[in-house]
């Protein structure tokens, strides 16, 4: 991380459901930082849902848009960053973002991920979709253990979204002590 950094991010990685989305934008009005989901910027950049950019342009074009979004962002500071769940397994993805401040990584079981993305419907995650959700997740998660396990991670499954919060302010102004303010000092 450069030494000039003021305000470092928080980019928050990790599988489909487990958390970045509904953690970042709680962590981020904790600190008085800034949200960005980088699924967010894509859907308004393309002007489709990510479920309508998989079908109609495809999971390749995603992943473009998933980088060209990391250029945009990666100049910036004082942002809590949620990322798509498999954008920081991309190593160019990975160096740009890594450098601008500190990446965690929240973890849960299969059993809970699949919990709560059947119950996320406003959410449609276009690599889960079909036949056996439970069979993609299982899978999925063992293709990209090595991947995720490179960050610092947090685990999620039996805790509340305050709960997680807390566990992430604390691992962050233990860093960033001289750095940070937020709401509860
Ligand atoms: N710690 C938690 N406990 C219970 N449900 C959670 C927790 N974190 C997130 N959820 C729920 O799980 C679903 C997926 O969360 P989301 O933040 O979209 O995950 P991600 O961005 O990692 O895919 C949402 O319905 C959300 O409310
Ligand atoms: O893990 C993935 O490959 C994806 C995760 C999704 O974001 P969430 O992790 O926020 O669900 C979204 O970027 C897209 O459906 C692909
Ligand atoms: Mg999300």
């Amino acid at each position: 991380m450069s030494k000039a950094m003021q305000k470092p991010n928080i980019i928050l990685t990790g599988f489909m459901g487990t958390g970045k989305t509904t953690i970042g934008k709680r962590l981020a009005k904790e600190l008085s930082y800034n949200f960005i989901d980088t699924d967010v910027m894509i859907e308004k950049r393309a002007g489709r849902t990510i479920q309508k950019i998989f079908e109609e342009l495809g999971e390749s074009a995603f992943r473009k848009m998933e980088s060209a979004v990391v250029s945009e962002i990666a100049g910036m500071q004082g942002q809590v960053i949620a990322t798509g769940g498999r954008l920081m397994l991309d190593p160019g993805n990975a160096a740009a973002l890594s450098q601008t401040g500190m990446v965690f990584c929240l973890v849960a079981t299969a059993e809970e991920i699949f919990e709560r993305v059947s119950k996320d419907n406003q959410n449609v995650r276009p690599l889960l979709a079909g036949e056996d959700p439970m069979a993609r997740i299982v899978n999925l998660l063992e293709q990209r253990k090595d991947g995720y396990g490179r960050f610092s991670q947090i685990e999620t499954s039996l805790k509340t979204p305050d709960e997680i919060v807390n566990i992430l302010l604390a691992r962050f102004q233990i860093k960033f002590r001289s750095t940070i303010a937020h709401k509860r000092q």
